[in-house]
């Protein structure tokens, strides 16, 4: 069985996850972070796909010791696993997820990336083939299975998001809707990719919650049955 995946990402109230330089942008507050943090140590795998790791450089490492006190004390290892979709292995070796924080690293390539490049990621990651020219979701889910992870959470960025969302390989969407405009044609949404045109095709959501959280709000949907 494949893990049950939540998808959680911030966006401007305009629908933007960054601006359209697509560098990191702070949408959520303080108490949406915590919120985040919570949601990380509450998973078994926290995953991106690699334009959030070259534009970002995220650690995606538990921010709060107290969170991975309570998966160490639940008898889990105390950092969840941390997963990037990198179809040609373009990891950078020195990024912050190699050097902040723990847990460990699997990086998920497809068969376009070259031998010499995923050899020097197996230095420091668990790097697994999967998919000929992008890397195939379906086998990623099998693989995480494969390992253990039974609840998988899905960060971004908007070309992976759209990937999940438009595949209905996922089972939760928490979005938080930030109190500001970005703005620009350019700037990634909460879905880019290639778009559904025909409302057959369209993934269809039912909403489970709605929270007013610092001065934005989050919306909780589930996927329509
Ligand atoms: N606000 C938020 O919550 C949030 C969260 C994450 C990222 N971001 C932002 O999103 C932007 C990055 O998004 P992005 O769309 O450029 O990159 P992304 O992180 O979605 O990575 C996409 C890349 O992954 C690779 N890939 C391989 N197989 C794939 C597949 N099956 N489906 C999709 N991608 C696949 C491709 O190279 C593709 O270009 C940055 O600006 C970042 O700051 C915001
Ligand atoms: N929930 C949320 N609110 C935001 O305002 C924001 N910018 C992100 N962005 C998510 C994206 O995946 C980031 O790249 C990682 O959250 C960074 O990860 P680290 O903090 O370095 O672990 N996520």
């Amino acid at each position: 069985m494949r893990p049950y995946v939540i998808i959680n990402a911030a966006m401007s109230a305009d629908g933007k996850l960054a601006t359209r330089e697509r560098k990191q942008t702070k949408i959520s507050g303080h108490d949406d972070f915590l919120r985040v943090d919570r949601l990380r140590a509450d998973s078994d795998a926290i995953m991106v796909g690699i334009g959030t790791v070259l534009s970002d450089d995220p650690s995606l490492r538990l921010k709060s010791e107290e969170h991975a006190g309570m998966r160490k004390a639940n008898g889990k290892d105390p950092h969840p696993m941390r997963v990037v979709i990198d179809s040609t292995a373009k990891m950078p070796a020195d990024g912050d997820m190699f050097k902040k924080g723990l847990g460990r690293v699997v990086i998920f390539v497809s068969e376009k990336a070259q031998k010499e490049k995923c050899d020097a990621l197996r230095e420091k990651a668990t790097v697994i083939s999967a998919g000929r020219d992008s890397v195939d979701l379906e086998i990623v889910l099998d693989e995480l299975s494969k390992l253990g992870v039974e609840k998988l959470m899905v960060e971004g960025g908007s070309t992976l998001l759209w990937s999940f969302m438009s595949s209905g390989l996922f089972d939760e969407i928490r979005i938080y809707i930030g109190a500001l405009i970005i703005g620009g044609k350019d700037a990634p949404t909460f879905a880019d990719g290639q778009g559904f045109t025909d409302p057959d095709d369209f993934t269809r959501l039912t909403l489970k919650d709605i929270e007013r959280i610092d001065d934005g709000v989050l919306l909780t949907w589930v996927k329509k049955a």
